[in-house]
């Protein structure tokens, strides 16, 4: 994914002082200003919801399938905020619940988290890229039909 358009860091208000910085491998990435507590709820994101059809036909097929969610019932959703740039970590420090029933993702610290720091989730068992926190190679050559799926298996 080519994010060399993008500012090494772009300006964001958010409560506990979350930013939008640039990480040489992964791309633009959250990172904490400040010191957070264990279990504050750190981005409520509210969901842009596309269609079974809808996204078979025209999402997937563009950028849009590196930042949805699955969402149920062939629904994908695209977290609208901070949401969409949380990268992937193996040992993640960001838990997320899904409220449907509300249309919003709700991100939580996992541990306290440091100045500094930058907070990651679990995208599931099937990347379809190298995750270059962990150095393991895991690539999904079929990311279309799984990678994003994998966190509905999860579905917290
Ligand atoms: C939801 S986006 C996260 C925000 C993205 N970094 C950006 O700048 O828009 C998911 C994409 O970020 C990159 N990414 C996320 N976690 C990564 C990791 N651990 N290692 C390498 N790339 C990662 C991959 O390109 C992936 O398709």
């Amino acid at each position: 994914m080519d994010t060399s358009e993008y500012p090494l860091c772009t300006p964001h208000l958010n409560p506990h002082g979350l930013e939008i910085r640039m990480h040489p491998t992964k791309g633009r990435g959250v990172y904490a200003s400040r010191p957070i507590s264990v279990g504050t709820v750190v981005e409520i994101s509210p969901v842009l919801l596309f269609g079974r059809e809808e996204y078979e036909n025209h999402g997937k097929h563009t950028l849009l399938d590196h930042y949805t969610f699955v969402w149920g019932n062939g629904e994908m959703a695209l977290p609208l905020g901070l949401g969409s740039l949380f990268n992937h970590s193996s040992s993640p420090n960001v838990n997320y619940i899904k409220k449907k029933d509300m249309g919003y993702i709700e991100y939580t610290a996992a541990r306290d988290l440091h100045v500094g720091e930058e907070l990651c989730i679990f995208y599931g068992p099937n990347l379809w890229f190298e995750d270059s926190s962990s150095q393991q190679i895991c690539v999904d050559k079929d990311h279309g039909k799984q990678g994003w799926e994998a966190i509905a298996q999860l579905d917290l």
